[in-house]
């Protein structure tokens, strides 16, 4: 088992309640609120433009050959578009768990080495992916298929799957790591996954 599986596995619990939070499976099932839709996409557009410096801060910390296979860089607002929010999603500042998640990820990638860096943003992007393949074709007509789609798209699949392929790489024999690296990964990585849960559920409060 490769190291992202063995993660992915720890994570189970956590991926299951994002799958069934409220708002994602009203992105699944095409039942979402104005003002759901408006909150959540304030809050996403704040985070995926602080989340696009942390990904330039983490990329300076892998070798020039993981750096020289990076995918192109992704560009959200396809995905922010397909939710259809009203112009007052521009009086919505962002909420203090946005920030706490921001905050967590940078504090990690600052103080910690590359591995650590790319655990912190790992369920950002797989979790994406792997609700979008979740819930596509779920549900005929769906206002929201073009969410899915982007998160589905061979783009995303690429980024999600070179993210998988760096982490793999940088720790070939997770079972020979130190109990204390194994658990500063694991916390790094599991906390990024309760932020994740706690942003839906902010979004499905509204
Ligand atoms: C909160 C959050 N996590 C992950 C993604 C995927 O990029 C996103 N757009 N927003």
């Amino acid at each position: 088992m490769k190291f992202h599986n063995y993660l992915l596995k720890q994570a189970e619990p956590i991926l299951n309640d994002i799958y069934q939070s409220s708002f994602v499976k009203g992105i699944g099932f095409n039942n979402l609120s104005q003002q759901q839709r408006d909150y959540y996409v304030a809050q996403d557009s704040y985070y995926t433009d602080e989340f696009s410096h942390l990904f330039d801060l983490t990329i300076t910390k892998l070798t020039t050959e993981q750096q020289s296979t990076q995918p192109q860089t992704l560009d959200e607002t396809v995905a922010h578009d397909a939710l259809l929010a009203s112009p007052n999603m521009l009086n919505i500042p962002p909420d203090d768990h946005n920030l706490a998640y921001l905050d967590h990820m940078k504090t990690e990638i600052m103080s910690g080495d590359a591995t650590n860096a790319m655990l912190a943003l790992l369920p950002c992007t797989e979790s994406y992916h792997l609700i979008g393949k979740r819930y596509l074709n779920t549900t005929a007509h769906n206002t929201y298929s073009p969410w899915l789609e982007y998160y589905t798209s061979s783009a995303y699949q690429d980024f999600t799957q070179w993210s998988w392929q760096v982490i793999d790489a940088q720790i070939p024999d997770w079972q020979k790591l130190p109990v204390n690296d194994q658990k500063r990964y694991l916390n790094t990585y599991l906390t990024s996954y309760q932020f994740e849960l706690s942003f839906w559920e902010h979004a499905a409060q509204q």
